[in-house]
This record gives C-alpha cells, sequence and structure tokens, in this order.
C-alpha cells in the first residue's frame, strides 16, 4: 500500500509559544530522517500526525493507511514482565486467535535477535535490547506507517546502525519517519527533512 502524509498551511502552538507557522511538506513511502535542533517541534509534529493533537489550523491529510505505530521517546513497556509477555499482551490487543503467537513470537525473537532473552524480565536487558524490542512489539501491529521518536538514543554507533538496518529490514516498503540526532551510515536511500523556525524541508 502507498501512504501519503499531506500537511498544508499548518499552525500550532504549545502555550502561546508558536511551534510552526504555515508548514507545508508531502510525504510518501521511504525512510525519512527527521532533524532539527533540541526543542524545535520534532516530537510535537509526531505528536500532531498521530493525532494526539486536534487543536491546530490546517490541514493534516493521512492517506493509504490502515495502522499507523508510533514508538515514543519514553518508553511502553512492562517493566516487570518478560519479552515473551510483552509481546503477547501486544497480540492479543490485536488478534483474538491465540494458535499462532508461537509461530509469530519465534520470527519476532530471531528478527530482533532477541532469542536468548525471551523469558528474561524487561528491567534486566539493555538499553539497546530493549529498544530492539520495542520495535518488535511495533512491528505485530503491521503498520502502513511508523513514526520512531529517537529510537537510537540509547545505543553506541555500532548497534545503532544494527538497529537501522533491522527497521529497513523490516519496513523499507512502507513509510517510516525517524525523529534522530545521529548520523546513519547506510547504502539504503534515506530522505533527510530538516526543521528550523517552524518549516521543515526535504534536503
Ligand atoms: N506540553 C507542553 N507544554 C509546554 N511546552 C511544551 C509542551 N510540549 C512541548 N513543549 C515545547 O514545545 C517545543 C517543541 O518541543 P518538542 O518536544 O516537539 O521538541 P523536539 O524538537 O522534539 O526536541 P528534542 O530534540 O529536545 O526532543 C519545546 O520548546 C517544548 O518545550
Amino acid at each position: 500500500m502507498n501512504s501519503e502524509i499531506i500537511i498544508s498551511n499548518l499552525c500550532f502552538k504549545i502555550k502561546n509559544k508558536i511551534i510552526f507557522h504555515d508548514l507545508n511538506i508531502k510525504l510518501n513511502n521511504g525512510i525519512y530522517v527527521l532533524q532539527g535542533k533540541s526543542g524545535i517541534g520534532k516530537t510535537t509534529l509526531l505528536n500532531l500526525i498521530s493525532g494526539l493533537y486536534g487543536d491546530y489550523k490546517g490541514n493534516i491529510i493521512i492517506a493509504g493507511c490502515n495502522k499507523l505505530s508510533y514508538m515514543f521517546q519514553d518508553e511502553m513497556l512492562f517493566s516487570n514482565l518478560t519479552v515473551k509477555e510483552n509481546l503477547f499482551i501486544k497480540y492479543c490487543a490485536q488478534n483474538t486467535d491465540k494458535s499462532v503467537f508461537t509461530t509469530i513470537l519465534e520470527k519476532l525473537l530471531y528478527k530482533y535477535d532477541l532469542g536468548d532473552l525471551t523469558d528474561e524480565k524487561i528491567k534486566y536487558l539493555s538499553g539497546g535490547e530493549r529498544q530492539r524490542l520495542q520495535l518488535a512489539v511495533l512491528s505485530i501491529d503491521e503498520p502502513d506507517i511508523i513514526l520512531l521518536d529517537e529510537p537510537f538514543s540509547k545505543l553506541d554507533y555500532e548497534t545503532r546502525n544494527k538497529t537501522f538496518n533491522y527497521i529497513l529490514k523490516e519496513w523499507s516498503d512502507k513509510m517510516v519517519i525517524i525523529v534522530s540526532h545521529d548520523t546513519i551510515s547506510t547504502d539504503y536511500n534515506i530522505k533527510y527533512l530538516h526543521m528550523e523556525e517552524g518549516k521543515l524541508h526535504e534536503l
């Protein structure tokens, strides 16, 4: 499915602070890395796209998308439960047929290199392992649009590139918007979006 996000004449304020003034952009399937200085409005844009804020002016049109998934900067895992249990909870929220969970679980554990940690509680995982698990949790949704806010923040250079490759392997034919300050080394075609002074430019 080809997804599109069309933002036109977007104006948005938080407590009288202008975050966006007449922002216009059209995004299609592909991997976008959204950059810009701290506090400029990157997370706010993801919040607007995902529908968390309704009080904006202008238009945000999302087309060709059945499911949009959003990985927040703050972790959304159950720390006293295991890797398997976290995946199971997410699976049950979407599916009534539990019989295929084991097959899906095995695939996800393999894909995200979490096989040795199946029965480990989240609180004992490293930052990078938790970020990989969050990506695995998101992929249960089979989303068409994926918003990732700083998914590499706890990772060293090598693990960051490895994690980025998980994202590409899983979602290269979808629309992925990644907020990241990092330079990402890859042979894949990624598009950079730069945010400044309430506007967004594709580089
Ligand atoms: N609920 C809120 N109340 C008051 N100010 C807010 C609120 N949410 C965001 N802001 C402000 O809006 C601006 C944009 O915040 P946002 O989190 O979108 O920036 P960002 O570009 O993602 O920053 P960073 O790279 O540091 O995560 C900031 O100045 C922030 O302080």
